[in-house]
């Protein structure tokens, strides 16, 4: 069978609103959308091939996880066909047994142990139905859980680099939609499987009383079964196009309630056009739902048409029979009872079947997705790092991001020693946040060799160098959890230590902020929820720096670790950062403030991904037309600090590949 065209969403109506806003209609790139044409197009018969391959993933899944509970199930589920069997055996023994022409009370006597055993039998189904219903219980969420862990599991061990690459990221994007779907195939194959049992069992018995009675059941079956698929499929397609401006719905009338928003949506009356929006999008909707519905009365009408002629056709046989006296009634009495169990079995499975497609498409996402995330793992294992940090060195190292058409590192060779305060700078997009991702094992180079503490971060145990490097990115997380936890999940991995988050968010200058919030430690650092607060730029700013400091690692790595805080937090933070070097602590240090790179120890200079100076402050400094001393005086002609004797700005012409000054506003400067 194949869908109506007309009704596919490719034909979506589409409202000048969405023109004008999303440029169409507003379709998400995830595994529902790729697969919604191909589904709303399938035939009953290819779905029904599929059945084997759609319960087998999920029967692997709960073999896995429950074995006991999964024979439990089908145990339960076949006991219950054949009770099912063998109450219509039992009915159609009592129904001879009254329409017998014997005396009333003998054709009593005679159905009774017929009445009785179909009624223990009765019980003994409903009581085989409860243990099904416990083991599936028992199973589901076992099932559900271990796959969602398994992939979210296998998910965050994705190589970063991979995580780059659309292809990976969609893969794993998709499977998120999964593992709702894990539990919901289970529970489908059940009530499929329970169906099945019960139709074969009715046919069996049918087929015993007479064979032409299994052809009335399809004749009566079928239509009912075909028309369920067409209702089925237009609810689907409905569902889709429903969907789609619903989605595009959202999204407007999202935004008219967000704080962000909210100014511009009062200041240049942004708000009058989205409503309008709104109400454009949901008139497109009504129009949309009553074609639908208009289609699917008509469907309907005509399937409804079709399965009672066809049952009419079917009882006719059956008066035939009995007209010719070819089948006692009391056996035609069973046959309708059978009849309707199987008919009412078939609907179930028709049901059931386009949902667990619709699931299973999301489910071979999942699998893809933990096939996806596993091939591009970080190797587990590896050789050991020595102790601490000694040294970080980098040896030709090139790097490009995947798809990119150059690389964003290009044969960069140089050394972190330990206990250094070493100082990255350039324009931007010279290649810092890439080296210092390299530096923390988060890439590996295309090609080149990085050693940490001499051993080669392709053959290094990775875990082992992740375990030494703190980072305090520029668009570090901004967990929604308490403050405490925001600082605690720097070294999630050992047991919460209340005095180690305190003197790390005393180190941070961040315990004055968090000792400030309404609830303190427990605040919320998530606004629109109970104990939730706001916090600004520059406080999160110093409670990132906080959790960096909880992580205790030798090698501290911070890219623009300042850019929100004030002149004076920042002139503490870069002494900070300074002081830590006392204990041993390494700090590689990403900024654009030529200030406070003034006082590293070392500072490496990257112009187009290359490495070009390399030295101590006073070192670049001295370096005629150099692109550190270009930048630097810029920045301290800025800032007022070194004009000429005359009081003249000096302004050096600037050298190709020189650094621009550090910007305003995002710096702060
Ligand atoms: N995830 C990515 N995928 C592809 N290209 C990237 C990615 N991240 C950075 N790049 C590119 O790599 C180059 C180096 O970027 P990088 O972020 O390392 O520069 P940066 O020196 O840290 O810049 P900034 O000072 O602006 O932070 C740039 O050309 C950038 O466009």
């Amino acid at each position: 069978m194949r869908f109506p065209r007309g009704g596919a969403p490719a034909a979506l109506p589409l409202s000048d609103s969405e023109k004008l806003l999303f440029g169409g209609a507003l379709r998400y790139d995830k595994s529902f959308t790729r697969n919604e044409t191909p589904l709303t197009r399938l035939s009953f018969w290819h779905m029904a091939r599929q059945f084997p391959a759609m319960t087998g993933m999920v029967g692997r899944a709960a073999w896995r996880e429950d074995p006991r509970a999964l024979l439990t199930l089908l145990a339960a589920e076949l006991g219950q066909g054949l009770m099912r069997a063998f109450v219509l055996v039992a009915t159609n023994r009592a129904l001879v047994a009254l329409f017998s022409s014997e005396p009333t009370a003998e054709r009593l006597r005679q159905a009774a142990p017929a009445l009785l055993g179909g009624m223990a039998v009765t019980a003994v189904a409903a009581l085989l139905s409860a243990v099904s219903v416990a083991a599936a219980g028992r199973l589901e969420p076992k099932v559900e859980r271990a796959c969602t862990a398994r992939f979210y599991r296998a998910a965050v061990r994705v190589e970063l680099a991979a995580m780059e690459d659309e292809t990976v990221h969609r893969a794993l994007d998709a499977g998120r939609f999964g593992t709702d779907s894990v539990r919901r195939m289970l529970g489908s194959s059940v009530m499929v499987l329970n169906a099945l049992v019960g139709m074969v069992a009715a046919a069996a018995v049918l087929a015993v009383l007479h064979p032409v009675l299994v052809l009335t059941l399809l004749l009566i079956a079928a239509p009912k079964g075909w028309g369920a698929v067409v209702s089925v499929r237009r609810q689907y397609v409905s569902r889709h196009v429903w969907l789609e401006h619903r989605r595009a719905i959202d999204v407007i009338t999202h935004a008219l309630v967000q704080q962000d928003t909210a100014p511009e949506i009062r200041a240049h009356s942004a708000g009058r056009l989205l409503v309008g929006a709104y109400d454009d999008m949901a008139a497109t909707v009504g129009a949309e739902q009553q074609r639908l519905a208009r289609a699917k009365a008509l469907t309907q009408t005509a399937t409804s048409s079709v399965s009672g002629l066809a049952a009419l056709g079917a009882y006719a046989v059956l008066w035939l029979l009995l007209a010719r006296g070819g089948m006692p009634l009391a056996v035609a009495g069973t046959a309708v009872i059978a009849v309707r169990t199987a008919g009412a079995g078939l609907n179930s499975v028709v049901m059931q079947f386009n949902r667990m497609y619709e699931e299973s498409m999301y489910l071979r996402d999942l699998e893809e997705a933990c096939r996806v995330a596993e091939r591009h793992a970080i190797p587990a294992g590896g050789v050991p790092l020595p102790d601490g940090m000694t040294e970080v060195r980098l040896e030709k190292v090139s790097f490009t991001y995947p798809g990119a058409p150059a690389p964003a590192l290009r044969e960069v060779s140089l050394t972190i020693p330990q206990g250094k305060v070493v100082a990255l700078v350039g324009e931007n997009g010279s290649g810092k946040t890439t080296l210092s991702k390299l530096v923390a094992g988060l890439y590996v180079p295309t090609s080149g060799t990085l050693r940490w503490n001499g051993v080669d971060v392709l053959e290094a145990d990775r875990d082992a160098v992740f375990d030494r490097v703190a980072v305090l990115g520029q668009d570090f997380p901004h967990w929604p959890m308490t403050a405490r936890a925001n600082i605690h999940i720097g070294r999630s991995d050992v047991p919460l230590d209340q005095g180690r988050v305190r003197r790390a968010a005393a180190e941070a200058d961040a315990e004055g902020i968090i000792e400030s919030l309404p609830h303190r430690w427990d605040s919320l650092v998530l606004k629109g929820f109970e104990r939730g607060t706001q916090l600004s730029g520059g406080q999160w700013q110093r409670l990132g720096s906080a959790r960096a400091r909880y992580r205790r690692a030798p090698l501290l790595i911070v890219d623009e670790p300042t850019s929100a805080l004030d002149p004076k937090a920042e002139i503490d933070a870069f002494r900070a950062l300074r002081s830590l070097t006392g204990d041993g602590t390494t700090v590689l240090l990403i900024t654009h403030r030529l200030a406070a790179t003034a006082s590293a120890d070392l500072i490496y200079v990257l112009d187009g991904g290359s490495l070009v100076e390399q030295g101590s402050h006073e070192e670049l400094m001295a370096l005629e037309d150099g692109a550190y001393r270009f930048a630097y005086e810029i920045q301290a002609a800025q800032y007022g600090l070194s004009p000429s004797s005359d009081g003249h700005v000096p302004r050096p012409a600037r050298p190709a590949g020189a650094m621009p000054p550090a910007p305003s506003g995002a710096d702060g400067t």
